[in-house]
């Protein structure tokens, strides 16, 4: 064995040492993480298995491609049309131009070969001059391709934001639905690239099958003028076998990138969702110094991420070296042989234009050669794009179901057709599944739009889970009452709101109620919008629609003790992020000066003003009573009972009570009970002084005290 195999030998032993060692390692570390997963460590990501099992290339994903296509379908005369025009009239300049250079190239290795330096010359500032447009046209087509992804994008987003914004499809996405884990990424990342993918694929695809018409006529022309060389026939036959031996070995070991990509771009989103959770939380989590919690959170998510993204490049890595192999060396070889056949077989007189200097024809011989040699490489280079695309053909499956299911599901919710994934249930849960609706049931109740009462006819109260909370409630509210809503946590307060209001489907029975802008809800934390002062009071109205001049703006702030804000903050046109800069109380009593701008028929105020004090809360309901707002309030607080006449009260058990509010009578059960509480806490002081006394007195134990 010579030195130089020797050393061959030891490093590429060492190598393979150090490869194995490594893969072994990698191995250990899966193993281990494997073992907390199955300890329950991972996050549970919900796999919308509908979604994804059904990811290639096939007619699903042609069905669902052309909707999305017939959304933004580029009308005759839109810019998007002009566009595309341009764009396919540039390749195809581009491609009758790559044949004209490569003919140039000819005519320079010609002249080379017959050392004409007055055509070498002549052929080289032509090339020179043809490199102008031609550099124009390749800026031209990533140019028009960008504008066509942006035309595109655009179209589908605007699409996309009517449809989210229709019908509150954006609440009921993510409060009655669980197919949409991450709307706000399907809405920008997803369109983004979807329209970016296709249209590069578009030009991907169009240019190559252009390329490989033309060069094939130009090429079979140029053999054509040959015509007593032999494989006319056979070389075309054996070019498409072996092209379709290609993409037929390459179709059957590709993996399945669609599906790898469309479960990358979820996991992308789930954790750009933990992101933002922990921005819209982040001062409990700092005042709990819950950092390590987020951050272990986040971690998981992104290894996640990380695991997905590391096998999609994998998978990568074995399949280029497959296409390069193939479509590289295995096709150069082949072309080489395609050229040589009529090349070595002709046996006619020799062509050329210069008998004398060049007899044998030497000089055009070479001319061919490398005509042909650069466009069969052109041909091939375009085949080699129409075959790989195949791999950015299964990733666009991944994009256009991500996009058409967004889309579809907004659909179906904004029809009122939901679906819930049923999240792991755990063995020893208390839900009685007895008691729960069929998620994915049709909710068949009616919805009948009253002049001015609220009349619930047998409607059970069922949440987005399923679980039914009340069986049925009846009850009748008009104008003129006052309700006041009470029960434990978790009774369903305030999802009787959300049920007189439209927003959680009615599954059976009748609900009559006026129309929905009769309707005002002031949450415990009222969303505070981006804007002005002046925006926050007249939410959602917008300054166009606005009916009320500063000084009415004015006497709504007095009504709720807030008119000190527009001077302390620099007037009503004083622009703040509201969110951060209001207190708790001043935000609800901003909530309610919004109730007072739009002076609604029912207000529905579920613990709004739990953070104002008792006289200025009291002062309020005064007020609005005076206007003629009927008031349906959740509150704890006895002091707010003297302001209704009616009382709804839920027991938590599914039963509830609807009855006059005899406030006198129910202050004196309160006090009552009260009362009763305080005397209980006493007992135990009482037992413990009572067996000191026994104890030093020398009596009896406790027991017999007793
Ligand atoms: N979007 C939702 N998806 C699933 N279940 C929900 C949803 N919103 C509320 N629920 C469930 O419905 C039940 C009633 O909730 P609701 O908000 O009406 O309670 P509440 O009586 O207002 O309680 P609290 O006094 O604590 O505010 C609860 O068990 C809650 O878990």
């Amino acid at each position: 064995m010579s030195r130089r195999v020797k050393i061959l030998f030891v490093s590429s032993s060492f190598t393979l040492i150090i490869y194995l060692l490594r893969r072994y390692r990698r191995y250990l570390l899966r193993k281990t993480r494997q073992t907390s997963v199955t300890q329950g460590s991972l996050i549970n990501i919900p796999s919308s298995s509908s979604s994804s099992s059904g990811i290639s290339v096939n007619k699903r994903f042609l069905n669902q491609l052309l909707v999305i296509i017939r959304i933004f379908n580029p009308r005759f005369g839109s810019d998007a049309f002009f566009l595309l025009i341009t764009h396919v009239t540039t390749l195809i300049s581009r491609t009758f131009l790559s044949i004209y250079i490569a003919r140039l190239e000819g005519a320079i290795v010609k002249s080379l070969v017959q050392r004409n330096l007055r055509d070498f010359i002549r052929t080289i500032c032509i090339f020179l001059t043809v490199a102008v447009p031609s550099s124009f046209i390749n800026s031209l087509i990533r140019y028009t391709e960008s504008k066509l992804a942006l035309a595109f994008r655009t179209k589908l987003t605007r699409y996309a934001y009517d449809s989210y914004f229709r019908n509150q499809t954006y609440f009921r996405v993510s409060n009655l639905d669980s197919r949409l884990l991450t709307p706000d990424q399907n809405l920008t990342d997803d369109i983004e690239t979807f329209a970016s993918t296709l249209t590069h694929l578009f030009s991907q695809l169009t240019k190559p099958f252009l390329d490989v018409a033309i060069i094939t006529w130009t090429l079979v022309r140029m053999v054509q003028q040959k015509k007593t060389a032999r494989g006319l026939r056979e070389v075309p036959i054996l070019t498409i076998m072996v092209i379709f031996l290609t993409f037929w070995a390459l179709r059957k070991l590709s993996p399945r990138f669609g599906r790898l990509v469309s479960e990358e771009a979820k996991r992308r989103g789930l954790l750009r969702f933990a992101h933002t959770r922990i921005i819209a939380n982040a001062e409990e989590i700092a005042f709990f110094d819950g950092h390590e919690v987020e951050k272990n959170w986040i971690l998981k998510l992104y290894n996640q991420l990380r695991e997905q993204t590391n096998l999609i490049i994998k998978k990568k890595l074995w399949f280029i070296m497959l296409e390069q192999f193939l479509m590289k060396y295995f096709w150069h070889s082949c072309g080489m042989i395609f050229i040589a056949i009529p090349l070595l077989s002709y046996d006619g007189p020799p062509t050329t234009d210069d008998p004398i200097g060049d007899p044998l024809g030497i000089s055009t011989r070479t001319q061919e050669f490398t005509v042909s040699k650069n466009l069969l490489s052109s041909g091939a280079d375009a085949v080699e794009r129409i075959i790989s695309s195949y791999k950015e053909i299964a990733e666009l499956a991944g994009r256009t179901n991500r996009v058409y299911t967004m889309l579809h599901v907004f659909d179906e919710c904004a029809n009122e057709r939901y679906r819930r994934i049923s999240m792991t249930i755990d063995d020893h849960t208390s839900i009685d599944m007895k008691r729960k609706v069929m998620l994915n049931q049709q909710a068949e109740g009616q919805i009948i739009e009253s002049d001015e009462n609220i009349i619930v006819e047998n409607v059970p109260i069922i949440t987005p889970n399923g679980d039914i909370i009340v069986e049925s409630l009846s009850l009748k509210i008009i104008p003129t009452m006052h309700v006041l809503i009470t029960g434990p946590n978790g009774c369903g307060k305030s999802s009787f709101f959300r049920l007189i209001r439209g927003l959680w489907p009615i599954y059976s029975g009748r609900l009559y109620r006026p129309n929905p802008s009769n309707f005002f809800l002031i949450p415990q934390k009222p969303y505070m919008c981006p804007g002005t002062l002046r925006d926050q009071i007249i939410y959602p109205h917008t300054i166009d629609q606005t009916f009320a001049n500063d000084d009415q703006l004015m006497e709504m702030l007095h009504y709720v003790e807030l008119q000190y804000i527009v001077q302390r903050e620099g007037g009503l046109n004083a622009e703040r992020d509201w969110k951060d800069i209001l207190s708790g109380g001043e935000k609800q009593r901003l909530g309610l000066a919004r109730m007072f701008y739009h002076k609604p028929k029912y207000a529905l105020l579920d613990e709004c003003t739990s953070a104002v004090s008792i006289d200025v809360e009291g002062k309020i309901y005064e007020r609005a009573k005076q206007l003629g707002i009927s008031l349906l309030t959740i509150t704890h607080r006895p002091s707010l009972w003297a302001y209704h006449t009616h009382l709804l009260q839920f027991n938590g058990e599914g039963q509830w009570t609807f009855e006059v509010l005899n406030t006198e009578k129910r202050l004196t059960l309160k006090g009552e009970k009260e009362r009763l509480e305080a005397q209980l806490a006493g007992v135990p002081a009482i037992q413990q002084r009572l067996s000191e006394l026994c104890h030093l007195l020398g009596e009896d134990t406790i027991d017999n005290c007793k």
